[in-house]
């Protein structure tokens, strides 16, 4: 697998950052072990059983697509999107709208996001009944940045198989799992949709988005649908989603859930945009 040099080049500058917090005083790896057996972390719940419900699902349509919903303030393709947005107030947009995940990007470089954002968007909808789930959607390499995102009130996170040798992702896979949270295995092709199956992911997300020269192709999610169907894993459909077509084209072909980022941040009116694109 070559990976795309974008990719490197944020999994090294990701490397350096998690060097600097392990070794600030305060954020040690210890320390953040210390505060979670000290049950500091907030209240979890189960990523794969909320990505099951969505208010389409009934007994007439069982089969209705969930909503994973992304606050992005910047990326590396677009530049700038959305600099001013609040995550608190967006997260509770997400929310009341029906969405089953708040997914918040927490890279500072490329996408100025932070913890502080999940954080926020964590807090915003805590007191709501059957709230989304909060995916750490980050460039993971290390336990420290997974036991992080539990502290800081994750319930997933998010892990790329293009970027991880296949020892460290059983390592991290496991190491979530024994944190309570099943993650989002990303791939973009066959063979690492191999990989992910053969790992026991119980959610698949196919990236639309080639991140070599950044190109969207719907058709990427499509041609892999075969290859978990009939299988217990829920598959989700990342990047360059932003209309109804889009949605209905991936539901009929037995997608499960859709990742959307740049379509809602440039919504004007995100909840009747969720309406418009999953016809709730
Ligand atoms: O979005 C990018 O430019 C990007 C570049 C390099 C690595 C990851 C990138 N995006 C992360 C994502 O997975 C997307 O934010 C997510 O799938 C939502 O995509 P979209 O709906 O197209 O904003």
């Amino acid at each position: 697998m070559s990976a795309p040099s974008i990719l490197l080049e944020i999994y090294a500058q990701r490397g350096k950052d998690v060097e600097i917090a392990s070794s600030t005083p305060g954020t040690r790896p210890h320390e953040i072990d210390a505060y979670l057996a000290m049950n500091l972390a907030p209240p979890l719940i189960s990523f794969v059983d909320r990505l099951k419900r969505n208010p389409g699902t009934s007994s007439s349509t069982p089969s209705s697509v969930s909503l994973m919903s992304e606050i992005k303030r910047a990326s590396p393709s677009k530049g700038p999107i959305a600099m001013d947005i609040n995550p608190a107030a967006q997260a509770l947009a997400y929310a009341k709208a029906g969405a089953s995940t708040i997914s918040v990007l927490t890279e500072p470089t490329w996408f100025k996001g932070s913890l502080l954002d999940m954080r926020l968007a964590r807090q915003a909808i805590d007191g709501l009944p059957d709230r989304p789930a909060i995916l750490r959607k980050e460039f993971i390499l290390t336990e420290y940045q997974i036991a992080e995102a539990r502290l800081w009130g994750a319930d997933t996170v998010l892990l790329i198989v293009a970027m991880l040798e296949q020892e460290t992702l059983e390592r991290l896979y496991k190491y979530s799992v024994g944190l309570g949270m099943e993650p989002l295995v990303e791939v973009n092709n066959e063979k690492e949709m191999e990989v992910a199956v053969k790992l026991g992911a119980k959610v698949i997300g196919v990236n639309n988005r080639n991140l070599h020269n950044f190109e969207v192709d719907m058709g990427t999610t499509s041609r892999l649908v075969d290859m978990v169907r009939e299988r217990d894993i829920v598959l989700c459909a990342l990047s360059g989603i932003s209309n109804r077509g889009d949605v209905e084209t991936y539901r009929e072909q037995g997608v499960r859930a859709v990742l959307i980022g740049e379509a809602l941040m440039r919504a004007e009116d995100v909840s009747q945009f969720i309406v418009q694109l999953l016809g709730w």
